[in-house]
């Protein structure tokens, strides 16, 4: 909780500051600064504070997680980028941490290479959402 508000910390990693001009086909066309307006209002809408970060690095990353733990951060969304696939280092840390996240795609991860399909968070995540045809799909379920 921050200012009596729920805190809810949403991370972006590697690749995703690129979001709007790579591969548009699969990411769509919206940049991180249109979604991060976007988490911002539906945060202010929902009265929860909302913070980003982005880093193209895996231990900047991991870094984020265990300062969330001191900073009054309740739930984070996490999109791992091409970290999904191979991180154990950001699994360890959400884990160590204890707060719940949810893991979030912009591309159906599930429909891709089928390297793609696996994930290192999936069986911790309280949900995964992916997008499909522009629209959102929860893949995971809600504990
Ligand atoms: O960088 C990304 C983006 C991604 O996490 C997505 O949001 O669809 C999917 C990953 O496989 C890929 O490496």
């Amino acid at each position: 909780m921050r200012d009596g508000k729920k805190s809810v910390l949403v991370i972006n990693g590697p690749n995703l500051n690129l979001l709007g001009t790579r591969e548009p086909h699969i990411y769509g066309h919206e940049s991180l600064a249109d979604v991060e307006a976007a988490g911002k209002q539906q945060g202010n809408e929902l009265n929860a504070h909302v913070d980003f970060f982005q880093s193209n690095w895996e231990g900047a990353i991991v870094d984020r997680i265990q300062e969330a733990r001191t900073d009054g951060t309740d739930g984070i969304i996490l999109n791992p980028g091409g970290f999904t696939h191979t991180s154990v280092a950001i699994r360890d840390a959400l884990l160590g941490v204890d707060i719940p996240f949810i893991e979030l795609h912009v591309s159906n991860i599930h429909a891709r290479e089928e390297w793609r399909h696996h994930s290192y968070f999936q069986d911790k995540a309280k949900a995964i959402i992916v997008s499909i045809s522009d629209s959102v799909c929860l893949v995971g379920e809600l504990s």
